[in-house]
């Protein structure tokens, strides 16, 4: 029974379900719908290389159900660079890209070009040289490079090494580089040249789309900013645990799939 309650099983038995559905039937049936969706740990189940992550085929597919729908955009807001994001997310060309955590955006005339100043370009030379001395000394952390910074990722490191690794991170670029935007995360820290966050972008994006409601899910700390946007007929929708300021949670990015399923279903009908 694809795109009904029963679908979502989690949601069926969860005391929220009936307040859910109602809010996803009356914004299933506004005008501009913008749906604007994390992609790790949201999408797409977490797993220890960042370049293997996928979506969950049934996300895939609601989501391409949506996109075919009139008056309704699809957006990925993820802290990604915007070439890491493109490659696992491999979405069609209208779907509306943000990487970087709000730093680069691929909209409908691509120009995802970055042009970082003098002072941004030593900034970023000075933190590759940091962050990969931090990295040097400790088992398991690894630097991810993006445009305009760097994750630190520390998922497969012990507990005592992750917890050096963010100290040490945070202390030497401190002191060594003014005005960076430090973003932490599901076993990583993030350093950028640049301050973004995915408040801002969901914003831009809502101008952009002239959308007049917007449905939002993601699973970490950065998706908090967007949620923070969100007016009373939006919809907000937190992925696993943590706390949120989000008006609905569900369990996981299966789970997410079943409420985008159900999204779909309704829209197609309204
Ligand atoms: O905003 P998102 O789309 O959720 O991206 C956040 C970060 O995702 C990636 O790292 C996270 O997912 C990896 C794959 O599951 C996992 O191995 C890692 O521990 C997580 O932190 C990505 O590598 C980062 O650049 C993103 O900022």
């Amino acid at each position: 029974m694809s795109g009904t309650l029963a679908s979502t099983p989690s949601i069926r038995d969860s005391d929220d379900s009936a307040a859910l559905v109602d809010k996803l039937t009356l914004l299933s049936r506004e005008s501009k719908l913008l749906v604007a969706l994390d992609f790790d740990g949201t999408l797409a189940p977490e797993v220890d290389d960042p370049q293997h992550a996928r979506a969950l085929p049934e996300a895939r597919a609601a989501l391409l159900r949506l996109l075919a729908l009139p008056n309704t955009r699809v957006a990925l807001i993820s802290g990604r660079a915007m070439a890491s994001l493109e490659h696992v997310a491999n979405v069609p060309d209208s779907v509306l890209l943000v990487g970087s955590h709000g730093v680069e955006f691929r909209l409908d005339s691509p120009d995802t070009t970055l042009d970082l100043n003098t002072v941004e370009l030593e900034q970023v030379e000075a933190l590759s040289d940091v962050l990969e001395d931090v990295a040097a000394g400790l088992d398991q952390v690894w630097v991810e490079q993006k445009p305009a910074g760097f994750a630190l990722h520390t998922r497969l490191a012990t507990e005592k090494d992750s917890r050096i690794a963010h100290m040490q991170a945070l202390s030497e670029t401190q002191a060594e580089i003014a005005g960076l935007t430090v973003r932490e995360g599901k076993n990583v820290i993030e350093f950028s040249v640049r301050s973004a966050t995915k408040g801002e972008a969901l914003l831009h994006l809502k101008e952009y789309t002239k959308a007049t409601a917007v449905f939002y899910a993601g699973d970490d700390v950065t998706d908090e900013d967007a949620f923070a946007v969100l007016r009373p007929h939006d919809f907000g929708l937190k992925s696993g645990p943590g706390k949120t300021i989000a008006e609905f949670r569900v369990a996981d990015p299966r789970e997410v799939a079943g409420v985008l399923t159900l999204l779909a279903t309704l829209r197609a009908r309204a």
